[in-house]
């Protein structure tokens, strides 16, 4: 498996308030916490849906503001032309991701972690038909993971998703 690491980076963060990517966990910003467990199990590491500096950046596809499924949709196009098989997707809220995600997420078609559609192991082949997904009117991930059949994974406890402030560690 060659694969892409994609962290879906845009929307508008109402319930955190501030810009979530550069919020800081400890002393390290989330957007760095999630690209660095990505790199360690891919083959490089975009950001979907925003610019950020020493990053390569994708808009998110057909457009801007579709919620995740466009940053997923950007990163499956972009794996599918430059010769990756997949894409590890994760958000940029979800900072403690494991080490063998590939590995749990990995034994046959697309897989999701329940409850979490952004963190997801999903095949560059499927890219077309998340094109169409979306000029059909799909938008929610969760409903794109349930039309392809995927896995859903369960972890407990959950990954730790930062949606407030309150979510991040004094
Ligand atoms: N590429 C891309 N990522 C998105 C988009 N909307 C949300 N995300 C990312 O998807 C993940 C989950 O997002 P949510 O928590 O559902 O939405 P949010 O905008 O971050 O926060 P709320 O406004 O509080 O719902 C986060 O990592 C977001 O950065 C989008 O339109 N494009």
């Amino acid at each position: 498996m060659k694969i892409l690491g994609a962290i879906l980076a845009g929307g508008q963060a109402r319930r955190f308030g501030s810009d979530k990517a550069h919020a800081l966990y400890g002393s390290t910003r989330l957007i760095d916490l999630v690209a660095t467990k990505l790199r360690e199990q891919c083959s490089a590491v975009v950001v979907c849906g925003r610019e950020e500096p020493g990053f390569d950046c994708l808009p998110d596809r057909p457009e801007a503001s579709l919620g995740p499924l466009g940053g997923l949709n950007a990163a499956l196009h972009y794996a599918h032309a430059h010769g990756f098989s997949h894409v590890l997707s994760a958000g940029v809220d979800v900072p403690n991701l494991p080490a063998d995600l590939v590995q749990t997420l990995s034994g046959g078609g697309a897989a999701i972690v329940q409850s979490q559609p952004v963190v997801g192991l999903w095949p560059a082949s499927i890219a077309g038909e998340l094109d169409m997904f979306i000029a059909g009117g799909g938008r929610a991930l969760y409903a794109f993971a349930g039309h392809i059949s995927a896995r859903k994974v369960a972890f407990d406890p959950p990954l730790l998703n930062v949606n407030t402030p309150d979510d991040l560690p004094d």
